[in-house]
């Protein structure tokens, strides 16, 4: 097996994180013995490189300005097979990265679920239930193809499509100050390495 191989598959079961230790020399060298030093090396690289990008994309002054102006790199919204639209990478995410947000309006889970019911079919799938910071039961709606702040452009996270074991995004919910009013933006964040042309999916945690 060659490095490259042996590195992505040492990810796999011990994926990059900003708090993460390297695996050890033992876990290393199930993967390749010949090549254990350069696995170890990779892997605190690819740490120092997330640690590095985690302190600039997670601050929040430039999360509030890319929520506002939705200028998400490296991202491509597509027709999928069996799946309507979706959204694939054009460029390489690192774990740990920020993708973009499941941009919509913060309502209550009550309002998002009569929506839900009174939205045909076709056109449902859009809303995205979570529990706020003070632990009050929400619902981000994106049913809308453009929103009331974003009339002239489709946002992306709307499009991202389900998977179940095969999620390569995790959601975290974050607060950003807007105009002195606390806003809830859904973030996806890439839980594992992405490549190009990957579709972006993420566990819906529904059936
Ligand atoms: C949030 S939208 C995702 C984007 C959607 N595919 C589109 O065209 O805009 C959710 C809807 O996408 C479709 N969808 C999502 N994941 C899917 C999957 N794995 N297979 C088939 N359809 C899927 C379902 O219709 C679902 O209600």
């Amino acid at each position: 097996m060659d490095v490259q191989a042996a590195y992505n598959r040492l990810v796999e079961s011990h994926p990059v994180t900003l708090d993460g230790v390297v695996p050890s020399k033992a876990e290393r060298k199930k993967f390749s013995a010949d090549d254990q030093r350069v696995l170890y090396e990779r892997w605190l690289k690819a740490q120092m490189k997330l640690r590095k990008q985690h302190d600039t994309v997670m601050d929040s002054s430039q999360i509030r300005k890319m929520t506002r102006t939705q200028k998400w790199k490296g991202l491509l919204v597509t027709d999928v097979e069996g799946k309507g639209k979706g959204v694939v990478a054009t460029r390489r995410f690192q774990v740990g990265e920020v993708i973009c947000d499941y941009h919509g309006r913060a309502i209550t889970a009550k309002e998002g679920k009569e929506i839900h019911v009174n939205t045909s079919e076709e056109e449902t799938g859009y809303m995205f239930f979570y529990k706020d910071k003070r632990g009050r039961c929400m619902s981000m709606d994106a049913q809308k193809e453009y929103c009331e702040c974003h009339p002239e452009m489709q946002t992306v996270g709307r499009h991202i499509n389900h998977a179940g074991e095969g999620a390569n995004l995790k959601t975290r919910l974050y607060t950003v100050d807007t105009d002195g009013e606390e806003k809830d933006v859904i973030l996806f964040i890439a839980s594992k390495h992405i490549e190009v042309n990957e579709e972006l999916l993420f566990d819906y945690g529904v059936n």
